[in-house]
């Protein structure tokens, strides 16, 4: 059977529901997406692996739920170091900056350089409000997720990837594979390009925001925020 999607039109429609309806205040849906993203990386790369991850963060939402795995990794006794070229002005993404910082966890603005430098990395650009072609400064960024061979976690999204149809035909993406993804809330159309392993997050959905938008989710166990799915989309 095949797996039940939400897209990115739904995907947008239902975190405003979650917002109105549901009263969640986005810095609680963030936290509780970032947290996800964390247990994600924690399960699939054990800090035995290497404790350095870089994060690439975008400017949106996506890059928010980065910022915030950053700093629940720190927690782990993990090392993060922060690629966030297009800082919002928003105060939400100025105080999760700040807490990383109060945490010394290092910004750079060297991306080769700190490609070189790490165990891990987690892909928070773009999410599912991504549309069209990249643009700059992330064409190079996209192109050297393409190239390592440094393991990716891509955070509801692979970055560059059109949610509804998958991996560009050409240009930067178009030979992006990474090995995690996390789905937050439900998986996007885009999973059926998807071949490494799968996981959902975004513990957070009411059984009427469930009913409403036909959602079909794997059980979460026990205190995880994370369910890592096959290809139907059933619990593994
Ligand atoms: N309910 C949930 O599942 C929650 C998910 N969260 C995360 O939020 C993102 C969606 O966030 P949003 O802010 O709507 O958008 P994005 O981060 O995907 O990106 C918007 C950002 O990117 C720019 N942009 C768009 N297209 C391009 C392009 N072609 N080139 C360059 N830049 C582009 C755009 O201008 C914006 O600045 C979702 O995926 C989850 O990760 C929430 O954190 C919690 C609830
Ligand atoms: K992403």
């Amino acid at each position: 059977m095949a797996m039940k999607t939400l897209s990115a039109k739904n995907a947008a429609a239902l975190d405003k529901d979650l917002m109105s309806i549901g009263a969640f205040s986005l810095d609680q849906l963030m936290e509780l997406a970032g947290l996800s993203v964390s247990q994600a990386v924690y399960r699939v790369h054990p800090p035995s692996r290497g404790r350095r991850i870089l994060v690439a963060c975008g400017p949106g939402n996506n890059g928010g739920d980065g910022l915030v795995a950053a700093r629940h990794l720190w927690h782990y006794g993990y090392k993060p170091t922060i690629y966030y070229p297009k800082q919002s002005k928003n105060d939400l993404y100025q105080r999760l900056a700040t807490q990383l910082k109060n945490l010394n966890i290092s910004f750079t603005d060297d991306f080769p350089t700190a490609l070189k430098e790490t165990d891990h990395i987690i892909d928070a650009i773009f999410g599912f409000s991504f549309s069209g072609e990249v643009r700059e400064p992330f064409p190079a960024v996209i192109r050297a997720l393409e190239e390592t061979r440094i393991p990716v976690t891509s955070v509801d999204a692979p970055s560059s990837w059109n949610i509804e149809e998958g991996p560009p035909k050409e240009g930067p993406g178009a030979n992006f594979n990474p090995e995690v993804l996390v789905s937050l809330t439900a998986p996007k159309p885009l999973v059926k390009y998807f071949k490494g392993r799968h996981f959902i997050g975004g513990r957070f959905v009411s059984p009427d925001i469930k009913e409403k938008y036909d959602l079909s989710l794997p059980e979460y166990e026990g205190i995880d925020q994370v369910v890592e799915v096959g290809n139907n989309g059933q619990k593994l």
